[in-house]
Order: C-alpha cells, then structure tokens, then sequence
C-alpha cells in the first residue's frame, strides 16, 4: 500500500503540470494571434474571416441554409418583417439563450416593453418533428455613411429542406401576419436620410373623431362614411384595376386642426403613419425608394406641401414665358423633387405598388398649390379647416368641460361673428380654466377680448369670415 502511495504523484505535482499546460497553451494563443495581427493587414482578414464563414455552410454537408436579408432588391424585405414578427413570439416553445425587450412608447414608461432577437443569439425552432436553428447576423457596413444590414439564418437538416419550404416557411408567414394584425400598437415613421431607412416610434396621440372639433356632425359622419368605404373596397379597386388609395388634401389657417385630423384619421383606421419631409428628399429616385420601402394599411403624410419647391405654384412667375424657362432651368439644376416624380407617386404607375394607402397632403394655403396636384383623381377628398364656429365650440366645451348649454350657442353665434379665433387658440383657453370654472363666463370674455383686439386692428371681416367655413371642399365618389 505504502508502494503505491509512493508511485502516484502528488496532488501538487498534478496542480503545477495542469497549471504549466494552461499557461503554454495561452501564451502560444497570444504568440499566433500577435503574428495574426502583426504579419496578415486588415482587409485581408476581413476577406479571410468572411470567406470561411460562408464557407462553414458549404463544409456542413448535411445542413441546409436559408438567408433571409433586411432588404429585397431596392425595399424592406417583407419576410423579413415577418420573421422579425414571429421569432419573439416563440420563446415558450423554442429554445433560446436570451432575448432583447424594451420600448419606444414615450408616454408610459410602465407599457408592457416589445421582444426583439439579440444578434448572435440561436434559437431552435420544432415544428412537426422537424429541428430548425435561426440566427440573427449582423452585416457591417463597408462604409460609414451606409448602415449595417441584418439578416436572418436559418439552419436545417438537408433531407428537410422541401419541408421547410413548403410547410414551415408558409407557417411562420402565416403566424406573422395573424400577430402584426393583432399587435395594437400603431406607429410614427419619419425617414433617416443619412442611413436611408425609415426610423419608428410609437403614435399614441390622444387626438380622435370624438374630440376633434369640426363645422358639424354630419361632416364627421361624411369624413368616417369615406374612410369606411376605403378600408372596405379592396375587391372594387381590384375588379376595376385601380390603386387601393385616397387622396386627401387637408387645408386652412395654422391651428385649426389639419394635424389633429390626421392624427384621428389614423387612430380611427389603426394605420401608422410615414411622416415626409419632402424638402429633405434629394431626388426623384430618393423619394421612390423612400415611398416604396413604406407598408401597407399607412398613411402617407406631407405636411405644408405649398412650402415644398415643386408643391407650390406661384402664377406671375409662370404667366411669364422667360420667367417659365428660368423657373425649368432651376428645377433641373437644382437637386430635389420634380413634380413629375411626385405625381408619379400619387397616380402613375408607381402608385399601384403597396394598397390601402392614403395620402395626406396639408397646407396653409391651398392657392399656393400647383394645379396639377388638385386635378380629379389625385386629391379625392378636400377639407377645408376653419376658425372657430359656434358649433365648433359646443363640441370643444362637450370634450373638455362636458357642457352643453343650447341657449349659449345663440348668442355665442353672434358674438363670433367676424372673429379669427382658431380651435388651438380655443383650446389653449379651455385648458386654462379651472376645473370648477363656470365656462360660459371666461369663453365670453375671452372671444370679448378677441372682438377688442380686432377692432384696435381695424378688422378684416370678409378674410375671416371665408375662412370660418370648415367642411368638404369637394368628396370625390368612389369609382
Ligand atoms: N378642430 C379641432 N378640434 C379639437 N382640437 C383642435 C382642433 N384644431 C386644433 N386643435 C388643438 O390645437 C392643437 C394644434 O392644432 P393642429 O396642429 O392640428 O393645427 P394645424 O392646422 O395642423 O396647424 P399647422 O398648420 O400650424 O400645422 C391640436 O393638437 C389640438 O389640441
């Protein structure tokens, strides 16, 4: 026994040859990772490490792989989307390491937060008895002013493959358009120009058809009828080979509500909405990649398009021959959008890609707008937003303080008469008041102080009184 004690080796001797092993074997590692670094550039690294990645596929005989891109051709890839989309939602099923959560909804910090994939991270997905691996790879952008593109992977058994193809694939696009239906949340898109995608919050403006003021009811009730019977035609507009979109020109002084409209329109029909800048577009092939990467069921917003280069129309330039020339001579060296190519959006052949679009167009001042943009079939529905009617007040004082005096109207009718007083000015007034505030007396002396202001002015009656008018300047009938 004491033998053989004497021939196995100590603990310690065991401890310092594991230890004498670990640390030759790192100090090699960092022996052939200086001369990696030191002898073989850059690039030429890059081009190895990308070459036996994609390689590694080809080495696995027995896997079949799938690269599903961020982009397809010249737009967001659509599968993509819906990958995106049906991942997250399978984590009690599949196995994952971990997730990535969070939020963009500004306004309530305490909202259930969205899942989304890390980079990197594999998940396996079983669906009829068949083994499927995703990953999420990140491609860096070669320089800086592109961004990085991800891309999904996915990973099978090669004798899967028609399986994956034919049933699985065909599954997950059919579980995610069942969850991006369901997903409640509708979302504000605005364009980054620098990276050449479309970046999204979260839209939860309070703004709907129940507390937005317009001249009456029944003009409410035409707008909803309208956006109704869109939302509702698919099977006309394809029968008679139109675009499933509308039009809508949304016109009138600042603050009587052309935003909050839109805002209602889209909380109404749960569409999200591609806010455009149009004056930061650089060219027509910028505004259709722009236009064409957007989804379906959206809103397509310019707002103040009179400010735009090719929105606005002034007459006497163009009542002037040589004036005209000049006017071409800077629309073709002037970088920006042409008109042709916005129209071509809004009726030409480009306008068939994507349905169940509406486009909105705003403007403060609807003269200043080139014709073109107005001719029938381009802007189907015309609203003209106004001042304040007394209607207009009742239905502000039924939102905010939940009165409604009949007599009062009668009188404020006269009151208002000639007065420019916007919905945003009334409002304002409105949120002012003390909750126990008897309304009736401050709205009264608040439009008594308007009256004053307007006669030390010298008044513009006619001006203010057109401009009250709010309602369908012209409702085109569905084809
Ligand atoms: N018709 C209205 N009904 C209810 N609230 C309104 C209405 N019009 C304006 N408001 C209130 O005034 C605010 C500002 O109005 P909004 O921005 O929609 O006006 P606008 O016509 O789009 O102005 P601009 O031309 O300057 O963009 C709104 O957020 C809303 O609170």
């Amino acid at each position: 026994m004491t033998f053989l004690f004497e021939w196995l080796p100590s603990a310690a001797s065991i401890l310092s040859a594991v230890f004498y092993l670990y640390a030759s074997i790192c100090a090699t590692k960092m022996i052939i990772r200086m001369f990696i670094y030191e002898l073989i550039p850059r690039p030429l690294m890059d081009y190895l490490v990308s070459r036996l990645s994609d390689s590694k596929l080809l080495l696995n005989f027995c896997s079949f792989a799938l690269v599903i891109e961020q982009r397809w051709e010249a737009v967001n890839n659509v599968t993509y989307r819906a990958v995106e989309a049906y991942l997250p939602t399978i984590i009690g099923s599949a196995s994952i390491d971990g997730l990535l959560i969070g939020s963009n909804n500004a306004r309530d910090s305490t909202s259930v937060p969205e899942t989304a994939i890390p980079v990197g991270t594999k998940i396996i997905d079983k669906f009829q008895g068949m083994c499927i691996e995703w990953t999420l790879h990140l491609k860096e952008a070669r320089r800086y002013y592109f961004s990085d593109r991800k891309y999904f992977l996915l990973t099978c058994s090669k004798k899967n493959r028609e399986r994956v193809l034919r049933d699985y694939l065909p599954h997950v696009l059919r579980m995610a358009k069942l969850i991006l239906e369901q997903r409640k949340d509708i979302y504000i898109h605005s364009y980054n120009h620098r990276y050449g995608i479309w970046e999204s919050s979260v839209f939860d403006h309070p703004s709907t058809f129940e507390n937005l003021a317009m001249a009456s009811e029944k003009l409410k009730r035409a707008v909803l009828d309208d956006l109704d019977k869109f939302v509702n035609r698919q099977g006309y507009f394809q029968r008679v080979g139109r675009a499933w979109k509308r039009g809508y020109l949304l016109y009138g002084p600042p603050g009587t509500g052309k935003t909050a409209l839109v805002a209602a329109i889209a909380n109404y029909l749960r569409y999200s909405i591609y806010d455009l800048q149009l004056q930061s577009v650089q060219s027509d092939t910028e505004l259709r990649n722009i236009l064409i990467s957007t989804t379906n069921r959206s809103i397509l917003l310019v707002e103040d398009i009179d400010c735009t280069k090719m929105g606005s129309y002034n007459r006497h330039r163009l009542s002037d021959p040589l004036e005209t020339q000049g006017e071409q001579a800077e629309m073709i060296t002037n970088r920006g959008v042409t008109l042709s190519g916005l129209l071509n959006f809004i009726d030409g052949l480009w306008s068939i890609c994507g349905e169940e679009r509406i486009i909105i167009f705003t403007t403060n001042d609807k003269e200043k707008m080139d014709p073109a943009l107005l001719r029938p079939g381009r802007m189907d529905v015309q609203i003209r937003m106004g001042y304040c009617t007394a209607e207009g007040i009742r239905m502000l004082l039924e939102t905010y303080k939940g009165e409604t005096l009949r007599m009062f109207y009668v009188y404020l009718e006269m009151l208002m008469q000639h007065l420019e007083i916007t919905p945003a000015e009334m409002t304002e007034e409105l949120l002012k008041m003390d909750y126990l505030d008897f309304p009736y007396n401050s709205i009264v002396r608040f439009i008594k102080k308007k009256r004053k202001e307007l006669k030390e002015r010298g008044g513009r009656r006619g001006e203010a009184d057109r401009n009250r008018v709010t309602g369908l300047a012209s409702l085109a009938d569905f084809p």
